[in-house]
């Protein structure tokens, strides 16, 4: 089966051309302003003749869409109206749709949510401790984000372990311009850190991760700012960059290693949040066979890996120097061996596991 995949990020269009489970092409579109000419540019560049499908990656699938979707007009709407829980994701996926099936009209194409992952996630960890009757109307819960990563990742962790993945627990650690944390019990997502919408949780990017519900009534009511102004304060100036200027972490780790004072304040208070959170899932896992690292961030800084985990011995966790610091990219343990639990960086691969689960669908 011959697949296209289009993964339309917040700040990227990543895609991979896939021929039984198998890529033969792929690419990456960095620092994208246009995703409908950056998917215009890939189908034109990719060899799209005798396509099975194309798999889209969609970020907020909501209650409804909680498996891999065949895209029908109702299918684009429900996205449609989930738009304001992801304001910086499911327009971008949205635009990708439309333009793919404008230029490949008969091509099946395949919605697999990022929340689908997470429909685990037991009552106890995915209810906000408000009025219930508020919550049902209007569908505020923990929906949680970038699931077909931690899926994906926590299945290879296990496999790198040599270990039955229905026998590990892991906890993912997806750090990339949005970054979540998950922890997976024999194979299930039950727990992470997005919630409502991908804004919950990690310090990122350009988004604040968890701050005080107050901080939005206070900027509204005492310093008269609209709901709009701190929405976008929230996602796009916040964060890496609302601490420190800079929201690529390369930026920010070369500064820091110059001396600058921001930086290096805007990467403690990234790294103590993902601490705060592998300590949290550990206590909730009762049991942690394997962290695991991901994404541009987890795979790339080790800097990052070895601050977010330092001085967590006393747990078992030790980072071993020489093989964090390695320039390996493939699939690695950074512990030492037989420490429990394992420290692994597992390179993601959204696309590939989304080239699999639409062809799965579509051989149904
Ligand atoms: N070599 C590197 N060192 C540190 N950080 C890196 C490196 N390469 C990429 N990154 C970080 O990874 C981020 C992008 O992660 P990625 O997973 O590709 O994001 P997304 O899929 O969310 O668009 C960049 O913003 C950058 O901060
Ligand atoms: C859900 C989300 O935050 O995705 P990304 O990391 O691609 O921005
Ligand atoms: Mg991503």
């Amino acid at each position: 089966m011959k697949i296209l995949v289009l993964n339309c990020g917040s700040a990227s269009v990543k895609w991979g051309l896939y021929v039984d489970g198998k890529s033969v092409d792929g690419g990456l579109i960095e620092r994208v302003t246009d995703c409908a000419q950056a998917v215009r540019e890939v189908i034109f560049s990719a060899d799209v003749s005798d396509l099975d499908g194309i798999g889209h990656r969609v970020v907020h699938g909501g209650l409804r869409f909680t498996t891999p979707t065949l895209i029908d007009d109702a299918v684009l709407e429900a996205v449609t109206r989930l738009v304001p829980l992801a304001p910086l994701h499911n327009p971008v996926n949205l635009e990708g749709i439309k333009i793919a099936r404008e230029m490949l009209p008969g091509v099946p194409q395949v919605a697999v949510f990022d929340t689908a992952f997470h429909r685990t996630i037991p009552p106890a960890q995915a209810m906000y401790a408000i009025d219930v009757e508020v919550a049902q109307e209007n569908g505020i819960a923990r929906y949680g984000f970038h699931g077909t990563s931690h899926e994906y990742v926590s299945r290879r962790t296990a496999e790198l372990l040599g270990r039955d993945p229905a026998d590990v627990n892991v906890i993912t650690l997806h750090l990339g311009n949005g970054a979540s944390a998950c922890a997976v019990r024999g194979g299930r997502s039950v727990a992470t850190s997005m919630g409502l919408s991908p804004l919950e949780g990690l310090v990122m990017g350009s988004r604040s991760g968890n701050i005080d519900p107050a901080v939005v009534f206070h900027l509204h009511r005492v310093a008269g700012m609209s709901f709009e102004a701190i929405d976008d304060l929230l996602n796009q100036r916040s964060g890496l960059k609302g601490l420190c200027g800079d929201n690529d972490m390369r930026e920010v780790l070369r500064r820091r290693a110059d001396g600058d004072a921001a930086a290096e304040l805007a990467f403690d208070v990234y790294c103590e949040r993902v601490k705060m959170y592998v300590g949290g899932y550990y206590a909730l896992l009762g049991r942690v066979d394997a962290i695991t690292f991901t994404a541009g961030v987890g795979e790339n800084a080790a800097p990052v890996r070895e601050a977010s985990l330092s001085g967590l011995g006393a747990l078992g966790i030790v980072v071993d120097a020489a093989r964090n610091g390695s320039a390996a990219r493939d699939e690695r343990l950074i512990s030492p061996d037989g420490a429990v639990p394992a420290v692994c960086v597992v390179p993601t691969d959204e696309e590939l596991e989304i080239a699999n689960q639409t062809a799965e669908l579509l051989a149904r």
